[in-house]
């Protein structure tokens, strides 16, 4: 089983990762996991944050001279602005320059610390505030942040190292919708297409579309609001079976939903073609299947889908098809051209806080939808081939794959 934790504030020292269950053998350098962070930054429409701050990534353990050991893997993102936070995200109720803070959690009232008490609408503000019992918006946004990110796309490279050597998967998202503009329909990335995406401003496949995007942003910009879409993931290479029908919780479209859902902002899924499959009738909505005497079915097989519309799953399994998972993203719900809301202080009308703030973030939330993804298929696979190293792995892989060419190998 493959466990992975985060810890850290957005304005704290450092996010904390740590990602366990991983067999020993898996080549990884800290370099991948920084330019794996570097793509979380990218996209047209980001605010400022992004282009001062910087992710100061420390390995702390699991990983030897490029190889991981077998034993926890853990992580530290440094966070380069934290001289300026230090005091209103302290730890401790210390003495800091004379001043004293009242109680633990307390701050002096004026500028960075003053309480934050006009929520927002959309954020985990107001909710968490009354869950966690805090009259100060600020403990509750620093954690439902999407600065957490960073620890899981830093997590997800290594799952997705370990899905390269071993079933030799490929991982990469596009942007098919950014607010009203959608991509043409069918157009799916193949292997090796990540630094073509990662070159387009809102990492999208077509150009004509991403101009549209891009223009799309402005335009909210412009006009003090904000965007969301929607990202697809696509993986090639997986075997069949991975998942399982047999129950809930262990089916890999439950398990990839999930995982997709727990996103900051994501707030719908589809697998494969998703609402648009249930518009269609049964004949034209499944994946007809068919022999191929050429054994150019996926992984050499002898039998494959004449069409991918399931997304690769069915059954709650892989089928060998490409794997297509979508996740929708609400606008920003720090809208510049502030939403009414409550002061909780005060009990008066307000307007929600509405600081700097990304304009969208669809195309960082595809990196971070693809990390997510590589993680659950990393225990889905190990949960099928199990392992302690990368050679075991892909000798149990081999030995899959082999028995299923047997039984689906052609008539003599
Ligand atoms: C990559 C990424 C960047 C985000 N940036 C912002 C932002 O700058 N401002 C904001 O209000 N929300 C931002 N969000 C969304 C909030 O984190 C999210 O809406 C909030 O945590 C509430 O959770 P919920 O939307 O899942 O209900 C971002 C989300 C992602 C995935
Ligand atoms: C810091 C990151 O994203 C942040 C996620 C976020 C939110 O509310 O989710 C709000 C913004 O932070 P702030 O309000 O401090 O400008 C984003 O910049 C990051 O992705 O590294």
């Amino acid at each position: 089983m493959l466990r992975w934790l985060t810890s850290g504030e957005s304005h704290g020292p450092a996010l904390a990762g740590i990602l366990e269950g991983l067999p020993a053998g898996v080549a990884v350098s800290s370099k991948e996991i920084r330019d794996a962070l570097a793509r979380r930054r990218l996209g047209h429409g980001r605010g400022a944050r992004m282009s001062f701050e910087q992710d100061e990534l420390e390995i702390i353990g699991g990983i030897r001279h490029g190889l991981t050991q077998g034993g926890p893997i853990a992580l530290r993102i440094g966070n380069s602005e934290w001289p300026r936070w230090k005091d209103v995200m302290a730890a401790d109720p210390a003495d800091e320059d004379g001043r004293r803070y009242d109680e633990p959690g307390r701050l002096p009232a004026r500028g960075r610390s003053a309480p934050l008490t006009r929520p927002r609408p959309g954020h985990a503000d107001l909710t968490g505030m009354q869950k966690y019992d805090f009259d100060d918006a600020r403990p509750v946004l620093e954690r439902a942040s999407a600065r957490e990110t960073a620890t899981r796309v830093a997590l997800g490279e290594v799952a997705r190292r370990f899905l390269e050597q071993t079933v030799e998967a490929d991982v990469v998202s596009h942007v098919v919708s950014l607010g009203t503009v959608t991509a043409p329909d069918g157009v799916v990335p193949g292997r090796g297409e990540r630094d073509r995406i990662d070159a387009d401003p809102v990492r999208c496949t077509d150009p004509a579309t991403s101009a549209a995007m891009v223009a799309e942003v402005d335009a909210a910009h412009q006009e003090g609001d904000t965007l969301g879409g929607v990202v697809e993931v696509v993986v090639h290479g997986l075997p069949p079976g991975l998942g399982s029908y047999v129950h809930w919780d262990r089916k890999l479209d439950a398990r990839l939903a999930a995982a997709l859902m727990g996103i900051q902002a994501i707030k719908g899924v589809e697998v494969g073609d998703g609402f648009e499959t249930a518009r269609r009738r049964g004949s034209a909505a499944h994946d007809e299947i068919e022999r191929t005497d050429a054994g150019d079915g996926a992984d050499g097989l002898t039998v494959r889908r004449r069409t991918d519309r399931a997304g690769g799953i069915e059954g709650g399994m892989t089928n060998g098809e490409t794997l297509r998972v979508r996740a929708a993203m609400k606008p920003i719900s720090t809208v510049p051209r502030a939403l009414d809301t409550v002061d909780t202080a005060s009990g008066g009308v307000a307007q929600a806080i509405a600081q700097r703030s990304d304009v969208c973030a669809v195309p960082a939330a595809g990196v971070v939808a693809e990390a997510m993804v590589a993680l659950v298929l990393a225990d889905a696979v190990l949960e099928k081939f199990g392992g302690d190293t990368v050679t075991q792995v892909r000798a149990n892989v081999q030995t899959y794959l082999d028995g299923l060419r047997i039984r689906t190998a052609p008539p003599a």
